[in-house]
């Protein structure tokens, strides 16, 4: 990557009348950098990732020095006609490689992610996590001078999840970029070179502390009921690790321990108040499920 991707003023919204979902949005992304996008859920990341990766374009502002990208999307359309080796190296050539050469990387991509018994299987008899495996090597398999990461570590195994670290790594080191979101507050935790929240529709920067709230430490869940359809503020979001909704409809969010006094004065603060319904401290987070192996997996 020669020069850095900027955005600015962008934004994007879906249908002539439809509400914005990203405003105003400035963004430089440097080369060898490491990007790391937060936000609750529904808030615009993914909406953000496709406009980095020029899978989508904006409403309105502009992306300039746009570099040779590649991207793992949040939903990787695994049922395609093809192998994997044949997917592969399909894509590989689209990307620019000779056909012998994208052959080449799509065997060590596959090797390298431990799914290379799967390189003659139809795709869409694939695991999940072996589609995973394969949505990860087609964005790696030209080096691109631009990784753009949706999610892409879902469904990996532990081994190929650190491969794809590594893989991260290899990039940022040859001087391309590698913006990406995770779930998981751990993921990357303290490597990236900046940390953005995406909080109604705007794209707010967040540096030290309170940009990786501390994933080793102790959590605390509190549970809350607010005005109905109201989303809680936005400063109880941009403290929280997660935030998910129960079926009885209150809202159960995960702060540091250290944060969770200033997350109640927030919800309690607010106009109008946030009903606070429990507060206890959370479990530790689950490792990313294994992928279940298929038939076609496991007869190879
Ligand atoms: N193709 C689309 N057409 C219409 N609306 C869309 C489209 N893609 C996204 N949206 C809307 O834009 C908003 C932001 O969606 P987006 O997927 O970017 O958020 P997100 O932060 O990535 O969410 P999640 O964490 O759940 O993946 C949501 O309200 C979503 O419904």
């Amino acid at each position: 990557m020669q020069r850095d991707l900027r955005l600015t003023g962008v934004g994007r919204r879906y249908g002539l009348r439809g509400p914005w979902v990203l405003r105003g949005v400035d963004l430089t992304v440097p080369p060898g950098s490491l990007t790391r996008v937060e936000g609750a859920n529904g808030t615009g990341k993914s909406t953000l990732l496709r406009l980095l990766a020029g899978i989508d374009a904006p409403t309105e502002g502009r992306v300039t020095g746009r570099p040779r990208t590649a991207y793992v999307p949040e939903r990787f359309p695994a049922a395609l006609p093809f192998t994997a080796t044949g997917y592969l190296t399909h894509l590989g050539t689209v990307h620019g490689l000779s056909r012998p050469d994208a052959a080449r990387a799509a065997d060590e991509w596959l090797e390298r992610f431990g799914a290379a018994a799967y390189a003659r299987t139809p795709m869409a008899e694939l695991s999940k996590g072996s589609s995973q495996k394969v949505a990860v090597a087609q964005a790696l398999l030209a080096g691109p001078e631009l990784l753009v990461l949706d999610e892409a570590w879902t469904g990996l195994d532990t081994d190929a999840r650190e491969e794809l670290d590594r893989a991260v790594a290899e990039r940022t080191s040859a001087g391309a970029a590698v913006v990406f979101v995770d779930h998981d507050p751990r993921r990357l935790a303290g490597v990236p070179d900046a940390v953005y929240r995406v909080s109604e529709g705007a794209l707010e920067p967040h540096t030290g502390e309170r940009s990786s709230p501390s994933p080793a430490g102790p959590s605390v869940v509190v549970e809350a009921r607010g005005p109905a359809g109201a989303e809680p503020p936005a400063d109880a979001r941009a403290m929280t690790t997660s935030m998910a909704r129960t079926p009885s409809g209150t809202l159960r969010l995960t702060v540091p321990a250290s944060r969770s006094d200033v997350l109640l004065r927030t919800l309690l603060g607010a106009r109008p108040p946030w009903h606070v319904v429990a507060v206890g401290p959370a479990e530790p987070l689950p490792a990313d499920p294994e992928p279940r192996e298929t038939k076609a997996d496991s007869c190879r």
